[in-house]
């Protein structure tokens, strides 16, 4: 049986685990690695997989999946290149670094594949979009694809979007967590409690986004179908315009895409 092993048990290496255990797969089949030994503690507690140094799990895997921050990368990869099987598979799902920064950190031809997933996959509605290294085979980009499927959808998509990716919906889920906390706000100001405010903004997020999914319409037909001649929503969304929020989210995805394109370069450059 293959072995996958997870490198770095934070916010997101902890998502995929607990999403890979709940879709089904045998903790058996999975060893989890950090480097704080109170977080293998916890995880071995909570999720009842093996855990060990990152030695151990790159040793023991067909399947190498790296979720440390993207600056412990140049850290983490001495220590597994030496202790990898032959022909082990490395994912990554770190922002910003590229399939040839990992593959010149590796054995030569090591298989590389890189994803960029949010953290929706948390309630198995994550969204992943995967890209392979040059070593990286069909077979690869499947075994990848199966891994993010467990969580929720998984695109591929070739490397050069990866930065852009990154800035819509690897970080989306924070902006339209801003969005929302606004909206809250905004029904507090509005003398709402906000028991009551949050249970509005939060329902009417789900309520939109599954209507958007699952219409398939187009999101301006779906805004039309809300906006009555002369009556609130135009009012509310001529304010919207006045206030730029379009090129304010324009923006702000440029600097995500920015800064996801600079992350991963040696200190010296930046
Ligand atoms: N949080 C998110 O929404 C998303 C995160 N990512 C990517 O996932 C990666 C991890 O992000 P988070 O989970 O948010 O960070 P985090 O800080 O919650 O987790 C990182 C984990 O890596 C461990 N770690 C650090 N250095 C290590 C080393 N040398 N060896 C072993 N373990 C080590 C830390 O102890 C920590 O548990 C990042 O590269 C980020 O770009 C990608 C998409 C979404
Ligand atoms: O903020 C970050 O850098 C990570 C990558 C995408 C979401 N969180």
């Amino acid at each position: 049986m293959s072995t996958t092993a997870i490198i770095g048990t934070g916010v997101m290496g902890e998502t995929l685990l607990a999403g890979l255990l709940r879709a089904g797969w045998s903790a058996s089949d999975l060893i989890a690695a950090d480097r704080r030994e109170y977080r293998r503690a916890e995880v071995e507690a909570k999720h009842g997989v093996r855990t060990g140094t990152n030695v151990d799990a790159a040793g023991a895997a067909d399947t190498v999946v790296l979720v440390v921050k993207p600056q412990d990368i140049p850290e983490v990869l001495p220590e597994i290149r030496e202790a990898m099987r032959p022909g082990a598979l490395v994912v990554s799902l770190c922002a910003g670094v590229q399939t040839w920064q990992l593959e010149a950190g590796l054995p030569d031809g090591t298989p590389v594949v890189r994803v960029m997933p949010n953290t929706p996959a948390q309630v198995d509605e994550g969204m992943a979009a995967i890209s392979g290294g040059k070593n990286a085979t069909p077979e690869h980009l499947d075994r990848v694809t199966a891994i993010m499927s467990a969580v929720g959808k998984a695109v591929t998509v070739p490397e050069k979007y990866q930065d852009a990716v990154t800035a819509i919906s690897g970080s989306g889920p924070a902006y339209l967590f801003f969005v929302v906390e606004a909206m809250i706000d905004a029904g507090v100001m509005l003398g709402l409690p906000r028991d009551v405010s949050t249970l509005l903004v939060s329902q009417t997020m789900y309520g939109s986004a599954k209507l958007l999914v699952e219409s398939g319409e187009h999101p301006t037909v779906l805004r039309e179908r809300v906006t009555s001649p002369g009556g609130t929503t135009a009012a509310a969304l001529r304010e919207l315009e006045v206030h730029r929020v379009k090129a304010a989210f324009i923006s702000a995805m440029e600097a995500a895409r920015d800064r996801s394109a600079h992350l991963a370069r040696p200190a010296k450059e930046k």
